[in-house]
């Protein structure tokens, strides 16, 4: 299976209106077309959006959308998940426009993650006016396809779940860490450790991080990455200017040398805001055994 990267998020929420601010004002992302009173799209990048957060009751992922390169690529995908037994829905044409994508499949993941695979997504073509000039890292120097960053799931069924992204989505395994009982308070009861897998389909270190406890929002923090240390170092201003908790003191994490802080966002997972993530060769890599999270710093709050 040939997925390329993370193109887009979509989350509920019961709080747009600090969304809203959190994402134009602290984040520095910039409103897209078709936010309404009900729903807020955001740009990062060449792409129409890269997030789109949609009023509701709650507050949880509505859908992780990896791309594919075309609908030869799409077709090949869907036939090749039911195959493996995956159940699989086709977009209707309402879904297409909403998400501004030429085709579309809806699944989930063994962990119960909703996931769309896409292939076509809209490009606006006018100059990205970030309120700071701050800048978001999507491509490599070369313009290769990094996609938006990377976003962390809960994956209760931890073995199953790594075998269907690694085995089936063809992601490949870059490392994985484990974790004392403590935690993961929402893991198997009994075990010693719990472990926690990174994963990508390109040269971004991981586009996907498996949790392996359950957690109610079904995302546990999603990742941008931006150009400088002064655009992260500005935002992390910001936050604490504005009272955001911030939930990890920054650090550089050990496997994807991402320099980063850990911010609480509106529907209480988190936000990491990082600059400088490893870009592999995946045709060199070979799968670690991380024995600590970062070189240094990452003190997390609570
Ligand atoms: C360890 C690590 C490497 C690279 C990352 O991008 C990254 O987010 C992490 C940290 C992951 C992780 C988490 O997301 C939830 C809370 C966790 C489990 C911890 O308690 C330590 C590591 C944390
Ligand atoms: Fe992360």
């Amino acid at each position: 299976m040939d997925i390329r990267a993370l193109g887009y998020l979509r989350l509920e929420t019961a709080s747009l209106d600090e969304w809203r601010t959190y994402t134009l004002d602290i984040l520095g992302m910039v409103e897209a077309e078709g936010s309404t009173e009900q729903q807020v799209n955001l740009r990062i990048d060449d792409r129409v959006h890269r997030l789109q957060i949609v009023a509701g009751e709650s507050d949880k992922l509505l859908a992780a959308g990896f791309e594919v390169a075309n609908a030869a690529a799409l077709a090949a995908t869907a036939a090749e998940l039911e195959a493996a037994g995956v159940v699989v829905k086709q977009a209707d044409a309402a879904t297409l426009a909403e998400r501004r994508v030429q085709g579309l499949i809806h699944l989930q993941d063994p962990s119960g993650n909703p996931l769309e695979i896409f292939w076509g997504h809209a490009q606006d073509h006018s100059p990205l006016g970030t309120p700071y000039g701050n800048r978001f890292v999507t491509s490599t120097p070369e313009g290769g396809n990094l996609g938006l960053g990377h976003v962390v799931v809960p994956a209760p069924d931890t073995g199953e779940t790594l075998a269907f992204y690694e085995n089936v989505l063809g992601f490949q395994l870059r490392d994985s860490m484990k974790l004392p009982p403590v935690a993961v308070p929402t893991g198997r009861p009994g075990e010693d450790f719990h472990t926690m897998h990174f994963l990508s389909p390109n040269r971004r270190h991981h586009s996907l991080g498996l949790y392996p406890g359950a957690l109610p929002p079904g995302i546990v923090h999603f990742m941008v990455e931006l150009e400088t240390l002064d655009d992260v170092g500005y935002c992390l201003d910001r936050m604490q200017k504005a009272g955001v908790p911030i939930a990890s003191s920054l650090g550089r994490h050990s496997n994807d040398h991402m320099v980063s802080f850990y911010a609480q966002a509106p529907g209480g997972f988190q936000v990491e805001y990082g600059w400088d993530g490893l870009i592999v060769d995946p045709a060199d890599w070979v799968a670690k055994e991380m024995t600590s999270d970062s070189f240094w710093g990452h003190q997390w709050n609570g």
